[in-house]
């Protein structure tokens, strides 16, 4: 059972202090534990405080109040420690063109103290695919290795946690597919992942939990699945022989929401309609049904309805 918490933040606050203006409150009394082993989903729209979460535990910005407990290491009384426990994959590449990957990995090594003797370069180049080119200059290496080699360097200290912060903005298909096996084997590993993605069907695929943040206030935390069981509406499309005419009027909570030809599509409550009272209504028009398809909803309609409220 994946019970233990790696990661365990109480009433987290940070202001920014505005100018004239009034203090921007980024993150506002942040409650949340991330399990060992999880795959741990941050969502919330531009500004939420998702960056600012990240560079907390980061150490670039200092909070204002609150705890946060790394891997048992509190921020306050073991900054060092809770830094040495993190790896993170920004969401920019900042590679230096002119040094290799090996080179790169060796000087985050340094960076992080690591000794000669326990670095693990060549399984980190493995890991991410791209021993074959450990001695090429970075500039040299194509988008999706460069974001691979970002993965690498948020390694060489093997931190039990990794940070992706929009780890596929930008990126086309292939190259996400590809990052996300690369996140799931480090996963696999036993490495907890915590990653912001603005693409909520990757999140629903990849995430154990989902965490969604709105102007630094945490709207909804839950499993994935419980997240989506919010959904209350249910869509169904119809094909018929012929037209048919319905209306929202005929039943309760019910919407057409497109008409064209023989083909309606429609939308209602799942707790005041039955599928069954819907096909009887459609089949009063004297018709035969020659095709349904129904949609269950996903993220994104829980999202936008979280976030509007
Ligand atoms: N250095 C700063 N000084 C003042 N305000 C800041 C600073 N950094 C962030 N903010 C503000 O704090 C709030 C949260 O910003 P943050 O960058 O953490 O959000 P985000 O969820 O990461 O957004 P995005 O998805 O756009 O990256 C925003 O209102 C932002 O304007």
């Amino acid at each position: 059972m994946k019970q233990k918490n790696i990661l365990s933040v109480k009433n987290l606050k940070k202001i920014y202090a505005g100018n004239q203006a009034k203090d921007n409150y980024a993150l506002n009394d942040l409650n949340l534990d991330v399990k060992e082993g999880e795959i741990f989903g941050l969502l919330g729209p531009n500004g939420a405080g998702k960056t600012t979460f990240i560079n907390i535990l980061a150490g670039t910005v200092v909070k204002t109040a609150g705890m946060v407990n790394v891997w048992g290491f509190d921020l306050d009384k073991n900054p060092r420690q809770v830094r040495a426990s993190v790896g993170i994959v920004p969401q920019e590449v900042n590679l230096d063109p002119f040094f290799s990957p090996r080179k790169l990995l060796e000087l985050q090594a340094g960076l992080y103290g690591v000794k000669e003797k326990d670095r693990i370069t060549d399984t980190i180049l493995k890991l991410v695919s791209l021993e074959k080119q450990a001695n090429s200059y970075a500039r040299s290496l194509s988008g999706g290795m460069k974001r691979r080699l970002l993965m690498a360097k948020a390694l060489v200290h093997q931190p039990p946690i990794v940070f992706l912060d929009e780890p596929t903005a930008g990126v086309d298909v292939e190259l996400r597919q590809n990052l996300w096996r690369n996140v799931r084997l480090l996963n696999d590993l036993g490495v907890t992942i915590i990653l912001t993605t603005h693409y909520l069907e990757e999140a629903e695929e990849m995430c154990d939990r989902i965490a969604i943040l709105n102007k630094g206030n945490i709207v909804a935390l839950d499993s994935t699945k419980n997240l989506l069981d919010r959904i209350q509406t249910k869509k169904v499309i119809f094909k018929t022989d012929k037209i048919i005419d319905i209306k929202d009027e005929d039943i309760d909570s019910l919407k057409v929401i497109s008409k064209m030809g023989t083909e309606i599509c429609v939308s209602y409550e799942k707790s005041k309609v039955c599928i069954e009272d819907l096909i009887n209504l459609i089949k009063k028009n004297n018709v035969k049904i020659i095709d349904i398809s129904t949609d269950d909803g996903d993220l994104e309609d829980v999202f936008l309805r979280l976030i509007k409220n």
